[in-house]
């Protein structure tokens, strides 16, 4: 029996047609298991949580009301659609979210036919729907279009590119605001402000008057139900000439996200709109139904494994500090002594470590929503008037604002200085949120300075470095998560710019790292040496200016020189290729030159160090790569000079 003394349900439903299948009256039984089941999986696997709370009868309810997967729903960011996978034939796997050969955390084409469209990052959803309905409408097609999209993802300028399209084309196109007053952080910006209006407006109608409203686009409103739902209905009502009307949409709501009699009669209408695109809006609460998610300040955004009864999460005690926090700590210092530094952040203030320095400077702290490409130009914008910017965006996110970086930033050699963390591979977030593409899309750059943390107190000392730059831009990449335990400098050094270093001495190998896998290196290069083969190990710190001095001695005085670092193709190994053809120094054949970098595929998600094992850019990868280069059979254990 369910916590409700009644036969369980969800245990019968497959798939949503299963679902279908039901009296309307059982549709509230299913959300509730389905939000228990949610809970007690998340428990277990941790993830993205507080989201999928906050959809659970929303996900019921579309998955009654519409026909998917023939009907096409699309989740923005996807990070809420753990519900969504359960009832969408995922159950059986549902423990298995975010393990590596476990289900993505997110929606993902490949693991199913109900998620037509893979997410992660924020705030494509409504482009995507479009795409599908236009599809739909050139070849004759009869199916829906849904994309569910959340008043955080609502902050991105492509949401609004979609609507300006989708208004203009009246595409027969259903977008869902989820609205729960939160993004991962409490929301900003003025779209956040009017929303809250709509739901709290003084133009709020009855029910039935909002009803006869939509029967006049909706002609099969089943206005009887309005009497009733108006009883209880707090938040339902058509807002004339709100901005989405301006837009071309018909605009519903807002409705409450929880109460399935609101929710059931809305979408049925919705479902059988002979036009578009409408907007309904739906107001939830992030966590809902989980009273320790529900009290949180982040309404348990994201948690790691967690007890049920009492809603702690089992989080390990750090060996030491996360990079992001050691950046912000470190930016508060150098503020301190210099009024002109001022952080940026693209909704991501814990995740960057940007809350620290708001803490110590609110008023020079900048949460500009998820608005990347808005954020790199806004800093362009400080820049010119003489502020040192500080622009922390994650190296995934930082894609969103690439032509921002190349054309605002690079061209006009301004001092914008980006904190480029999750840099390298980042674990469960997958292949999304990789930080696999920034060492070569922004070592193409003129101008750019371009330094790697190689550990914590490192990370110290670049940012250092950065304030002391004024004439260009600059970026320090560092990974997801803590650092190696290094002793902590008291304050940062600014660094030689373009200056690696040697943090070994050996004559046969040498080892030259662009960031953290130089621990990496570390190990290798004692296995190596139980080998017999003496390593240098270099630190490069810096992929542009490259030190051009150490890596030709590198290449002159050893058998084997290999780079590694936590990126693609295009990168650090590639400057370092570069130099040495533009130098001859491969001319003489005397040195076996190798480069590590990440394979050239999507990495699924996994924990990082099985990640970077599966990528060779781990020591006994390093070992492999130099045996390799050395003609050295690893089994034989025996080197043959060739
Ligand atoms: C381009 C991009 N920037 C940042 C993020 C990080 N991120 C993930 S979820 C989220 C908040 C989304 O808020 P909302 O759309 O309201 O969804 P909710 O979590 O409230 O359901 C952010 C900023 C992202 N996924 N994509
Ligand atoms: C869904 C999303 O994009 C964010 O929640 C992201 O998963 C945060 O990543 P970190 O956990 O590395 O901060
Ligand atoms: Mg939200």
């Amino acid at each position: 029996m369910t916590a409700f003394n009644k036969t369980p349900l969800l245990d019968t439903i497959r798939t949503p047609a299963d679902l279908r299948k039901l009296k309307v009256e059982q549709v509230r039984q299913i959300a509730d298991e389905l939000r228990l089941e949610t809970i007690d999986a998340v428990s277990v696997t941790g993830g993205h949580f507080g989201a999928g709370l906050g959809v659970v009868e929303l996900t019921t309810a579309i998955h009654y009301v519409f026909d998917t997967p023939r009907d096409r729903l699309i989740w923005d960011v996807g990070h809420q659609a753990y519900p969504h996978k359960i009832l969408t034939g995922r159950r059986d796997r549902i423990r298995t979210l975010r393990t590596g050969g476990g289900l993505s955390g997110f929606t993902k084409r490949t693991e199913s036919d109900y998620d037509p469209f893979g997410a992660a990052h924020s705030s494509t959803s409504i482009s995507a729907s479009l795409g599908m309905a236009v599809a739909r409408d050139l070849s004759g097609g009869k199916n829906n279009v849904i994309a569910v999209i959340g008043d955080g993802a609502m902050s991105a300028g492509m949401a609004y590119e979609a609507m300006n399209n989708a208004g203009a084309m009246n595409s027969r196109l259903i977008v869902i605001l989820n609205d729960n007053d939160m993004s991962i952080a409490p929301p900003v910006g003025a779209m956040s402000a009017y929303l809250s209006r709509l739901y709290s407006g003084k133009t709020y109608r009855s029910l039935r008057e909002a009803a006869k409203q939509l029967g006049k686009h909706l002609p099969k409103m089943i206005a009887d139900r309005a009497e009733r739902v108006e009883e209880y209905s707090r938040g339902f009502m058509t807002n004339s000439g709100t901005l989405f009307e301006e837009l071309g949409f018909y605009y519903v709501g807002p409705i409450d996200g929880h109460n399935l009699d609101h929710l059931l009669p809305v979408l049925k209408n919705v479902r059988d709109m002979e036009n578009g695109p409408i907007l309904v809006h739906v107001v939830t609460q992030k966590g809902k139904g989980y009273p320790p998610a529900e009290a949180a300040a982040d309404k348990y955004h994201a948690v790691v494994k967690f007890d049920i009864s009492t809603g702690a999460q089992s989080k390990s005690k750090p060996n030491a500090p996360a990079y992001q926090n050691v950046f912000g700590q470190s930016l508060v210092k150098e503020a301190e002594k210099d009024d002109k530094i001022v952080a940026i952040t693209a909704a991501m203030p814990s995740g960057t470590g940007v809350d620290i320095f708001n803490k110590a400077f609110p008023k020079r702290t900048f949460d500009v929503g998820i608005a990347e490409q808005h954020a790199v130009t806004f800093a362009a914008g400080l820049a010119t008037e003489g502020f040192k910017p500080f622009c922390a965006i994650y190296s995934t996110f930082l894609q969103r604002g690439y032509d921002q970086v190349v054309h605002d930033v690079a061209i006009q050699s301004l001092p914008v200085r980006f904190a480029i963390d999750r840099a390298g591979l980042v674990g469960a977030d997958g292949a999304t949120h990789a930080g696999s593409f920034d060492n070569a899309f922004l070592g193409c750059l003129p101008n750019m300075v371009i330094m790697a943390a190689s550990d914590e107190a490192e990370l110290v000392h670049m940012v250092a470095t950065q304030v002391a730059i004024n004439d260009r831009p600059s970026a320090v990449r560092y990974p997801r998560g803590e650092g190696r335990g290094v002793e902590m400098p008291e304050v940062g050094v600014p660094l030689p710019i373009g200056k690696g270093r040697i943090v070994r001495y050996g004559s046969k190998v040498a080892l030259l790292s662009f960031g953290t896998r130089l621990a990496e290196c570390e190990k290798a290069a004692d296995e190596l040496a139980a080998h017999g083969l003496s390593t240098t190990i270099a630190d490069a710190r810096f992929m542009k200016p490259l030190d051009v001095d150490l890596v030709l001695k590198l290449a002159r005085d050893h058998d084997v020189l290999v780079t590694i670092e936590e990126g693609s193709v295009g990168g650090f190994g590639s400057h370092v290729l570069q130099t040495l053809t533009d130098n001859g120094a491969l001319d003489s054949g005397l040195v076996r030159v190798r480069s590590i970098i990440l394979p050239d595929e999507f990495l699924d998600h996994d924990t990082p160090t099985a990640m970077y094992a599966h990528a060779g850019l781990d020591a006994k990868g390093i070992v492999a790569k130099v045996f390799e280069a050395l003609g050295k059979d690893v089994s034989a254990e025996t080197v043959k000079l060739a």
